[in-house]
């Protein structure tokens, strides 16, 4: 028996305006991967997101995730996957507790069962004393760890994580870098966008390249590094095109200088 991919892109292209910000993009994903989705800004990683989560209706080719049409059954789609967006807007005003129950709600989940573990969540994320304070006065990071918990809240199957690490102190890393493994490790498809090289060369059993919506490299980071020996930082320079940020820092600071 074949089991069908969890994630699978055909062809994908996607245009805002005139050109393509996508074009012609190829993959498909199996349970339980940890899959780093890497590229310079403007590549074209949160499009794709946007689009495997369903925000974006508008494309040409096949995108599909649990077997389902991402045109045709965005909202059964949507059920089973976990999204945190790079710059979400949180409703400030909120509280912790009052913004998950409004989130666990949403995915109609028992309003008890919510507290209980929205309480646990955020004692494990160091956040217990601030469980029921607006959120108008957080931190970047503390924000951050609140979106990571609504996006996984529902125990989803497919969690698309988009710059996960954003505003987190080094022992929160530590602890998301950590809880992604262990969720891939029961099975769980983590999708995920960061920059952050040395995480995505740890985490990822798989990692894309992509540049100028088009994909430069897909493999285990072993495999990137049979065909250049290098760290991913270094891969990704070459891949990419920009591998003499030394002289563009001198260039930066002549320009300032002058
Ligand atoms: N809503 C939009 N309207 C018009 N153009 C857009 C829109 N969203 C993104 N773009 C353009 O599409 C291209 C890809 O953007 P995208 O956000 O997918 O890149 P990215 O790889 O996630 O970049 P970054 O690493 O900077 O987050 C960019 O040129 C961007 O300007």
């Amino acid at each position: 028996m074949t089991i069908a991919p969890i994630i699978e892109l055909r062809n994908l292209v996607k245009s805002y305006g005139e050109a393509p910000v996508l074009n012609g993009i190829n993959l498909s994903v199996d349970a339980g991967q940890v899959v780093g989705y890497i590229g310079p800004n403007g590549a074209g990683k949160s499009t794709t997101l946007k689009i495997l989560i369903g925000m974006l209706p508008d494309f040409a080719g096949e995108a599909t995730v649990l077997g389902m049409d991402v045109r045709t059954a965005a909202l059964d789609i949507k059920r089973r996957i976990g999204y945190v967006p790079e710059n979400a807007a949180l409703y400030d005003s909120l509280t912790p507790m009052e913004y998950l129950q409004f989130v666990g709600q949403l995915y109609e989940l028992d309003p008890g069962h919510i507290e209980r573990k929205t309480l646990d969540l955020l004692r494990l994320f160091q956040l217990s004393d601030n469980a029921h304070a607006r959120m108008t006065t957080f931190s970047k990071g503390m924000r951050q760890k609140v979106l990571l918990i609504s996006g996984m809240l529902h125990n989803p199957d497919v969690i698309f994580l988009d710059e996960p690490l954003s505003g987190l102190d080094a022992n929160a890393v530590v602890l998301v870098k950590e809880i992604i493994r262990q969720l891939a490790n029961t099975g769980k498809t983590i999708f995920y966008s960061s920059h952050i090289m040395d995480v995505v060369e740890k985490i990822s059993d798989r990692i894309i390249i992509i540049n100028k919506g088009q994909i430069i490299a897909d493999g285990t980071f072993a495999e990137l590094q049979h065909q250049r020996p290098e760290s991913l930082e270094q891969l990704f320079a070459q891949m990419t095109g920009s591998d003499s940020q030394t002289d563009v820092a001198g260039e930066f600071i002549n320009t300032l200088t002058n």
